[in-house]
């Protein structure tokens, strides 16, 4: 039988200028910049030009892409009337999937794979993901609609039109550092899923659809939902070291740990842990943080496994105000520059993606008639 990569655990795909994860040291970077050096000098709109731009914006640049950025923010009624229509017990990733769809059969340019069109498409989508994202929040809290404030930075105005106000300025950088941090991470499921949906030639609404839909589940994007779900399980502090050992006798994965790549830390959570402190200093609630902090303690002592990005990013949205399940939806709006930087660079150089299965089932038999 020919060897088989499960899961296509160690398999090298293709190569890629974007970001480099580096277990050996516990980093990443982002086109050279160290995430952490982006997360402490520049925005998250800085990072969504870098990553598919290649370079920082400069002062200009920066100054054109943010008033693009602001002046396609707004969604069409028929978008809006769509996103309203669902059902409201919906997950927000379900009705931003859909939403997406609908937004992709209003561009009449679909065969334009060129990369300018491609450039228009991603500020189309960088822009109006949020608007999207916060329809389905308030239609579902049974509210009326926000619309996007253009005067507003990208988490401003996020703010602006989930809750109606725009909170204080440890808040905004709070969030705007875990979009920073949740942007890109080289061939992660949802990314690889853009390339392969890419690879045919396809456009970047759907592969952006599809890309949602991998991120969406608990193994990957969905696991910082998970996390809360599970801190408000255990709920006390005093709690937290029997419930993490009842887990792991029962064998059940602990949702925020572990990593397909990272194997002793992942290079993201001591920024998200710091910020998601500052939170929990703002909000007076230090609860989550000591719960978390038993769990890292306990989890690494029982099984040396270390706390993902999404461990610290659960309880820092909590902590902001968010239900849980704008949690994911938020990691999309953010995660949009990974793929398309991903999207516009299996684009220029493509090969469709087509591995091989080694086949294990019945040997080949005959038809017989009735
Ligand atoms: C932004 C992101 O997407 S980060 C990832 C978010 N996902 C999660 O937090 C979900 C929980 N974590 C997991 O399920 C896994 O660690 C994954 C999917 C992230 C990585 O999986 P893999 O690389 O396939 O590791 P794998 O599942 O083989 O784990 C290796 C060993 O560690 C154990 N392990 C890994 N993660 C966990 C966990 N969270 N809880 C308990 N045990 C775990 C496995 O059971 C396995 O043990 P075994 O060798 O005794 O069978
Ligand atoms: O790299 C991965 O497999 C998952 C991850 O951390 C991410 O997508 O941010």
């Amino acid at each position: 039988m020919e060897q088989v990569f499960k899961g296509l655990a160690g398999v090298t795909v293709d190569t890629s200028a974007i970001s480099k994860v580096m277990p050996e040291t516990n980093s990443l970077t982002y086109r050279g910049y160290a995430v952490e050096e982006l997360c402490e000098y520049r925005d998250f709109l800085d990072v969504a030009y870098l990553l598919v731009h290649g370079e920082l914006p400069d002062k200009t640049q920066k100054e054109k892409f943010m008033a693009a950025e602001q002046a396609k923010r707004g969604l069409s009624k028929e978008v809006l009337n769509c996103l309203q229509s669902l059902p409201t017990h919906a997950h927000p990733m379900d009705s931003l999937r859909t939403g997406i769809s609908i937004f992709g059969c209003e561009d009449e340019r679909i065969w334009d794979n060129s990369h300018d069109t491609n450039l228009d498409k991603y500020l189309s989508l960088l822009a109006n993901i949020p608007c999207m994202i916060a329809a389905s929040y308030r239609h579902k809290i049974g509210k009326l609609y926000i619309r996007p404030d253009r005067t507003l930075s990208f988490s401003e105005n996020f703010f602006h039109m989930c809750f109606g106000e725009v909170p204080a300025p440890e808040v905004i950088k709070a969030f705007d550092v875990s979009l920073i941090l949740y942007a890109e991470h080289s061939f992660n499921a949802s990314t690889f899923t853009a390339r392969v949906i890419t690879s045919t030639t396809s456009d970047i609404y759907s592969a952006v659809t599809g890309a949602i839909g991998a991120l969406k589940g608990p193994l990957h994007g969905g696991a910082n939902e998970m996390v809360m779900h599970m801190l408000k399980e255990i709920d006390q502090p005093g709690q937290a070291e029997e419930w993490m050992l009842t887990a792991l006798q029962e064998k059940r994965k602990i949702m925020g740990f572990g990593h397909r790549v990272y194997k002793n830390g992942d290079s993201r959570v001591p920024t998200m842990k710091k910020y998601a402190r500052k939170m929990a200093d703002f909000v007076g609630e230090k609860k989550w943080i000591e719960i978390s902090d038993i769990l890292e303690k306990v989890m690494l002592r029982e099984k040396n496994i270390y706390p993902n990005l999404d461990f610290p990013a659960g309880p820092a949205y909590y902590m902001m105000g968010f239900e849980i399940e704008m949690f994911t939806p938020i990691f999309v709006m953010s995660r949009v520059a990974g793929w398309t930087a991903n999207i516009l660079e299996q684009n220029a150089n493509n090969k469709l993606i087509r591995p091989l299965s080694s086949y294990n089932g019945v040997p080949q038999r005959k038809v017989l008639p009735f």
